[in-house]
């Protein structure tokens, strides 16, 4: 099974949501943005290193936050939500889009399906209600 690592990064009860572009897999679908762990690598270190290649953003990796299980028609992943902390100005250099959604609204997003039992425990640990 893939690992795929995904920056959960939350600023003022808002968490960054990045959009898959055209010619990408899941095109259109909404994501933690991050990727596939690399042999040797550990779970922090792919994702700094993916928010950097993907987005330009300095990023430090917190706690794993929790794991996703999800059978995909071309195979299974392993999406591991790792909370993180990035500063800059994010250029998109692999989606083509990012916003910033609050907790409350991050469920009407066209999220990856892998994604949304880590939403919804985002959802239920840190929102207002
Ligand atoms: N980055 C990321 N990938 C996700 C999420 N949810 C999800 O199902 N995926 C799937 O996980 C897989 C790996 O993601 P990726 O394509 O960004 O990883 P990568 O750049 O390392 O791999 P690649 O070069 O083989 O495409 C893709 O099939 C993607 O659709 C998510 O929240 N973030």
């Amino acid at each position: 099974m893939k690992n795929v690592a995904a920056a959960l990064a939350m600023v003022n009860g808002t968490v960054m949501l990045t959009r898959r572009a055209p010619n990408q897999q899941l095109e259109g679908y909404w994501e933690f943005p991050g990727g596939k762990v690399e042999p040797g690598e550990t779970v922090q270190q792919c994702i700094e290193r993916e928010i950097k290649e993907e987005l330009n953003l300095a990023c430090v990796a917190d706690r794993v936050f929790m794991e996703s299980v999800y059978e995909y028609e071309g195979g299974a992943i392993n999406l591991i939500g790792v909370l993180v902390t990035v500063s800059g100005e994010p250029e998109l250099l692999v989606h083509d889009r990012l916003t910033w959604v609050p907790l409350d609204d991050l469920l009407t997003f066209k999220l990856a399906p892998a994604d949304i039992p880590i939403a919804k425990e985002l959802l239920r640990a840190h929102g207002p209600n």
